[in-house]
């Protein structure tokens, strides 16, 4: 058993995918965030990609009018994405890599390699009173880039564990856990997330440092059979019992 209480972060970014193949109004991500929120999500997590391929620059407007939790937005270091972030003061703004080519965000961002970079976005998020996550691989030399940017929290890109299988899977996850302690040693706390489901959710939540998972494409999916509140609730009871 481990100490704390984990926070689920519900990622809602695939609603508005399935809205846009369409290009309508349905079904509404906002909806869906009150909806996670009333199935005991801790906090709404929007990815405000470049391309505006699933959430748009309205649906953060709306998100910030309609949320009584804490709006963690991910975005890219850019310029654009920091006066969106500025504008709309979200509770959180976690840095991604991002690639227009990509299916999907396909691993951590390189801190340690763009300090400069980042350096002036971070400074210009914290004072703007908003809560900085790195969004990295677990690794020491990005946790120390965090470090060196005054980043409070990180979130563990957990897209490589969720696809590895046997002891590959066993030793990227002693890789989490390990970065996860380095993290918390350090001040900083530490969250994870990508790829997560209710078959590989329980070792990544059972990390005790661990504050923080944010969840979406399979909530989402599953929301498909079940509902959308019986998909969060299962996840929140299987992060329960792995705690
Ligand atoms: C950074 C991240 O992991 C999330 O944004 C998630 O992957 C959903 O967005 P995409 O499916 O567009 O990558
Ligand atoms: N930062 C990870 C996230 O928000 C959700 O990722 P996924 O569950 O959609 O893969």
């Amino acid at each position: 058993m481990a100490a704390g209480p984990l926070r689920l972060g519900v990622n809602i970014d695939h609603v508005a995918t399935i809205r846009n193949a369409r290009g309508g109004e349905h079904p509404d991500p906002v909806k869906a965030a009150l909806l996670a929120v009333k199935a005991g999500a801790n906090g709404i997590t929007a990815h405000l990609r470049e391309d505006r391929r699933h959430i748009r620059d309205e649906d953060i407007a709306m998100l910030m009018a309609a949320l009584d939790v804490p709006l963690n937005l991910e975005m890219a270091a850019t310029q654009e994405m920091l006066g969106i972030a500025l504008k709309h003061k979200p509770h959180a703004a976690c840095i991604v890599p991002e690639k227009r080519e990509e299916r999907t965000t396909e691993g951590g961002l390189d801190a340690a390699g763009q300090i400069a970079v980042l350096r002036p976005i971070v400074a210009a998020l914290t004072d703007a009173g908003i809560r900085v996550s790195l969004f990295i691989e677990a690794d020491a030399a990005q946790i120390e880039a965090a470090i060196q940017l005054g980043a409070p929290v990180v979130e563990f890109h957990t897209g490589a564990y969720a696809h590895l299988t046997g002891e590959a899977r066993a030793v990227e996850l002693r890789r989490i856990a390990d970065a996860a302690a380095l993290a918390a040693k350090n001040g900083i706390e530490p969250h994870a997330g990508h790829g997560l489901t209710f078959d590989n959710v329980a070792p990544i939540a059972a990390i005790p440092q661990i504050a923080e998972l944010n969840i979406g494409h399979f909530l989402i999916g599953e929301a498909i059979f079940g509902g959308l509140e019986a998909s969060i609730r299962e996840m929140r009871r299987q992060m329960d019992l792995a705690r």
